[in-house]
């Protein structure tokens, strides 16, 4: 990792390989960082988070700092992603929602009605202060290291809120949006303005990049992501776009909408590992790529990984900008040295 004292200007982290590769422009190695590098899969990270409530940790600066920085002493990586979580703000504005371990977050009171949408009140910078001095400070740390900011995007951090927790179907949430469309919208507008707002708290903060997570996105048809959930994705990234930064779109399973998702306003599309890094490329046209190794490819011998991650980015030389990432996030059960030699070996092999 570069040192504070020997970087942080801004001409260096403008300057880097991650904020180059997602801009289009030349590189002198393929970036690398990994969705979900902090977590568990670190001895380090469970060793902190002993006895810290998850929702706890996010708002304890010297708890997100200290995590964040973690995989990128460990690993080198090229980008720091901001330790938090998609369903922190609505925490911040007062929702009543946890994230039970193993589970993920739950919902005391699930949305149904518009009083419901209306009684989640809209965010700003004083709901999350923790956020501003988190990210400050990690900017001053990671130096010529850019630091990514992310919220969670409308009909992702919907069907957590009308599901009341962890779905597979998205039944009751494909059931307001089909059944109950003004309920839909209102509370589709209110999710878009807090995740707007929230990217906003981090890149005035100093996040240089910012990633929209729309993990549930592809449960959607290409139809009725069009229809009910691309205006809303579109608003926030209006947004981002208005701060200046990269934007990051990504969501898994989302093979027929890639093209979609780079329309609604994306950067950089990121590709999950069941679309072939090529095609990919083919569908979100003219934009970057991030992606897209197999999560579970680290459980493979090193050789076998190293050879698919020489496949990826061989496949990544037709965009017009590559970030190497895996397709979706790191496994918990992650042998850490696994990701050391991977990110290794994509710094080497790119820069050849
Ligand atoms: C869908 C989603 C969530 N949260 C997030 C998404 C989108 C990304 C994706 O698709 O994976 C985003 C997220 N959540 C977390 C990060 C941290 C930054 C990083 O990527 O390193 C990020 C970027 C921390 C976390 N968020 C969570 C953990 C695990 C909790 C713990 O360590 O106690 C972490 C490190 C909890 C969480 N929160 C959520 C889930 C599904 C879980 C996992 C449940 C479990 O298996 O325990 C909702």
């Amino acid at each position: 990792m570069t040192s504070p004292a020997s970087t942080g200007h801004p001409t260096d982290l403008q300057d880097s390989a991650f904020l180059r590769a997602a801009r289009g422009e030349s590189v002198p190695h393929t970036p690398v960082w990994f969705m979900r590098q902090a977590g568990r899969s670190l001895p380090e990270y469970r060793k902190v988070r002993e006895g810290v409530a998850m929702l706890d940790s996010c708002m304890r600066p010297e708890l997100v700092v200290e995590i964040t920085l973690q995989p990128v002493r460990r690993y080198g990586v090229d980008a720091a992603i901001f330790f938090s979580d998609i369903v922190l703000p609505l925490k911040a504005v007062g929702v009543d929602l946890d994230i039970v371990p193993g589970v993920g977050p739950v919902v005391a009171k699930p949305v149904e009605t518009l009083a419901d949408v209306e009684a989640i009140p809209d965010l700003d910078a004083s709901h999350v202060p923790f956020i501003t001095e988190s990210v400050q400070t990690l900017v001053r740390e990671l130096g010529g290291t850019p630091l990514i900011g992310f919220a969670g995007a409308p009909f992702t951090v919907a069907s957590y809120l009308v599901e009341g927790g962890p779905s597979k179907e998205h039944a009751k949430t494909k059931a307001m949006m089909f059944g109950a469309p003004d309920v839909w919208d209102a509370l589709m507008r209110k999710i878009a303005s807090i995740s707007a707002a929230y990217l906003g708290v981090q890149v005035a903060a100093g996040a240089s990049a910012v990633q929209l997570f729309d993990s549930w996105a592809g449960a959607t048809s290409p139809d009725d992501y069009r229809r009910y959930v691309m205006p809303y994705s579109s608003q926030v990234l209006a947004a981002a776009g208005g701060l200046g930064v990269p934007r990051i779109h990504f969501g898994v399973g989302t093979g027929e909408l890639l093209g979609l998702m780079g329309e609604a306003g994306a950067d950089v599309v990121g590709v999950d590992w069941r679309v072939p890094l090529a095609d990919g490329i083919a569908r979100v046209g003219g934009r970057a790529v991030q992606g897209n190794l197999d999560p579970s490819l680290v459980f493979a011998p090193t050789e076998v990984m190293l050879a698919r991650a020489d496949e990826v980015l061989a496949a990544g030389r037709a965009a017009p900008g590559h970030i190497f990432n895996l397709g979706h996030g790191v496994l918990p059960s992650t042998d850490p040295d696994q990701l050391a030699r991977l990110t290794d070996h994509v710094h080497e092999a790119s820069a050849r």
